[in-house]
């Protein structure tokens, strides 16, 4: 049994495969595999293991529908064509639950971040610019006790309420697909229409999937509506806000700050006027980047092709979720 990865996976999940007694190729380049070459790995393969926001389209699965599996090194999916998986009979899995913490914890990075312009006065210092301070020069604005809006409360959504709750005693509302009970009773969450959540918050966190319904959500009329206070976090995928909008909404004053983790395209070019401005905060898409997230996402993307390739059901399917 042979499975072809996509780039190089951690040792823990690499251990739990070959302990299996799967044959393990990985690309090891730090460039994207191109897309002819991934033919040809899927045609010597049973498996592919996913790393990355490579697109997965009909055209290339039809090629590879011998595959047992397409197991996915991330809890997003939305860079695979479910519903051509699902017809071609290709099983897709992801690693959901075990990156929640740490994803959450860069959107909690990010918001404070932007609160004190944490990032601008470092770039500031590497310049030699630390300059004189005064008691209105470099001010911030705090978080404690405000109002969070998270757009998606999911799991990570749910532990950046927690989080924001149990740290700064934020008020939390929420707009999501469907009510989330257990949160309104564990976080005293209000569940609030998208319009509400975009007039009412102080933070807003975004959380959903992309999907044809959430694409570029954040936009002009979205910023136009929220406060000229507000701070926007998105640490779900880039595809959510408009970027040229929400330059647009910073430089007009119509929201305070941004902080970003994913961006739209990614990359982002390094000359992008977001990277100018003091209250925005950009990372290179880090959300489940710590030494401990990502060996447990190896070793959750392991078990679904190893549980694929003996023929058992696979523990984190997503083929059902395209029609959501
Ligand atoms: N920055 C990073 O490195 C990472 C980013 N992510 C992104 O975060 C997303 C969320 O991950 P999880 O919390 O694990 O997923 P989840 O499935 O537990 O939560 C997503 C939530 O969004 C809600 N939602 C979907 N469409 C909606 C809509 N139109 N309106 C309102 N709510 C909607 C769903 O009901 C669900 O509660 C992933 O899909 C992925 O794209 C995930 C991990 C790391
Ligand atoms: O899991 C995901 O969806 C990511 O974006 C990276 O962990």
């Amino acid at each position: 049994m042979k499975v072809f990865t996509t780039r190089v996976i951690p040792e823990e999940g690499l251990a739990l495969l070959q302990r299996a007694g799967i044959t393990v190729t990985q690309w090891s380049d730090l460039t994207e595999i191109p897309a002819k070459e991934r033919i040809a790995k899927c045609k010597e393969s049973d498996a592919m293991l996913f790393a990355g926001g490579q697109k997965i389209d009909r055209a290339f699965m039809e090629q590879c529908r011998h595959l047992k599996v397409i197991s996915l090194l991330s809890v997003g999916y939305d860079n695979v064509d479910l519903k051509a998986a699902t017809e071609l009979g290709l099983q897709i899995t992801n690693t959901p639950g075990v990156l929640s913490n740490a994803t959450a914890d860069s959107a909690f990075l990010l918001m404070q971040a932007v609160a004190r312009k944490a990032f601008f006065h470092h770039k500031r210092i590497l310049k030699g610019e630390w300059g004189f301070s005064t008691p209105t020069a470099n001010l911030g604005v705090d978080i404690e006790g405000k109002t969070l809006g998270i757009w998606g409360l999911g799991n990570i959504g749910t532990v950046m309420a927690k989080r924001c709750r149990a740290a700064f005693g934020m008020k939390i509302i929420y707009n999501n697909r469907h009510r989330n009970e257990a949160a309104e009773k564990d976080l005293d969450a209000t569940f609030v229409s998208f319009d509400e959540l975009l007039q009412q918050s102080d933070v807003i966190s975004v959380h959903t999937s992309l999907t044809p319904d959430t694409k570029e959500k954040f936009n002009a009329a979205a910023f136009s509506k929220m406060k000229p206070s507000a701070i926007f976090i998105n640490a779900a995928r880039g595809g959510v806000h408009n970027e040229k909008d929400l330059i647009a909404a910073l430089q007009t004053g119509q929201i305070w700050g941004a902080g970003l983790d994913v961006t739209n395209p990614e990359p982002m070019n390094a000359d992008n006027p977001l990277l100018e401005m003091p209250t925005v905060a950009v990372l290179p898409h880090i959300g489940s980047a710590t030494i401990e997230t990502r060996n447990a996402m190896s070793r959750i993307a392991a078990a679904n092709v190893i549980a694929a390739l003996n023929g058992k059901p696979v523990p984190n399917p997503v083929n059902h979720l395209y029609s959501l």
